[in-house]
């Protein structure tokens, strides 16, 4: 059955990370990006500074929100955290990609609430930064792994870097989402990134959906940066 997350336009494909300081900060921005884009991801650093009441907010003014809470704990717990963010109106939420804990997840979640996605292996984690931690595979054949979990988990989407996006297809076939980060135009500074990708290479290589962080939140115009992007996916769609 295709899956009830499919995006049906470029523009929804883009989903912008609000990592800002406070939640008028991002309510602003919001504001200023106006119809250029429908999709925002709330993460940490807002939830922490008092941005929770956003997420049923911007679902109030017809966006769509991902929120990214990176879910890894025990299962009684992880199940609580999935059951508490399924009434807030969110369409997607982010687990750790350790089976007890997507297990848990979907067994938690209420029919049609929130959109399950793992996260395999960060963007900002390069091989030699995985060695450090313990893990001799490469992060492809980590993503690759953890993907075959998860859709064995019966999660809906999977977030991976472009570089493992066309694999992770193969592995989870067409109705499983791929979620994207580590998206930067031509040229634009990778920071803390290490697996990183453009809007269109990433989406040629299969991924449903690409959030974008600091190339439009960061950016002189935010809204011609997120029209670029925009008009990129288009063309390589
Ligand atoms: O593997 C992952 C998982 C999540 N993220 C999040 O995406 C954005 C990326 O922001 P940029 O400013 O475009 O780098 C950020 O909120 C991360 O928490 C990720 O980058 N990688």
């Amino acid at each position: 059955m295709p899956s009830p997350f499919t995006p049906r336009t470029a523009r929804d494909r883009t989903i912008v990370a609000l990592d800002l300081p406070t939640p008028r900060a991002a309510s602003d921005l919001v504001d200023r990006l106006g119809d250029a884009v429908s999709f925002y991801k709330v993460g940490m650093q807002l939830v922490f500074a008092g941005g929770l009441p956003l997420v049923q907010e911007l679902v109030g003014r017809g966006k769509q929100v991902f929120l990214d809470m990176k879910l890894l704990d025990i299962d009684n717990t992880v199940a609580g955290g999935v059951n508490s963010i399924a009434g807030l109106g969110a369409t997607f939420t982010t687990i750790h990609a350790y089976p007890k804990a997507m297990r848990a997840a979907v067994e938690a979640r209420p029919a049609g609430s929130v959109g399950l996605l793992a996260v395999t292996v960060l963007t900002s984690m390069s091989d030699s930064d995985l060695r450090d931690v313990g893990y001799s595979a490469p992060a492809a054949e980590l993503v690759a792994r953890r993907a075959e979990d998860a859709l064995a988990a019966g999660m809906d989407g999977i977030v991976c870097s472009g570089e493992e996006a066309a694999v992770v297809r193969k592995i989870v076939g067409p109705d499983m989402m791929i979620v994207t980060p580590g998206i930067r135009p031509a040229g634009g500074a990778a920071g803390d990134q290490r697996r990183v990708m453009t809007p269109a290479a990433a989406i040629s290589a299969g991924a449903d959906y690409l959030v974008v962080g600091r190339p439009i939140t960061a950016a002189a115009d935010p809204v011609a940066a997120a029209n670029a992007i925009v008009a990129e996916i288009e063309q390589a769609l």
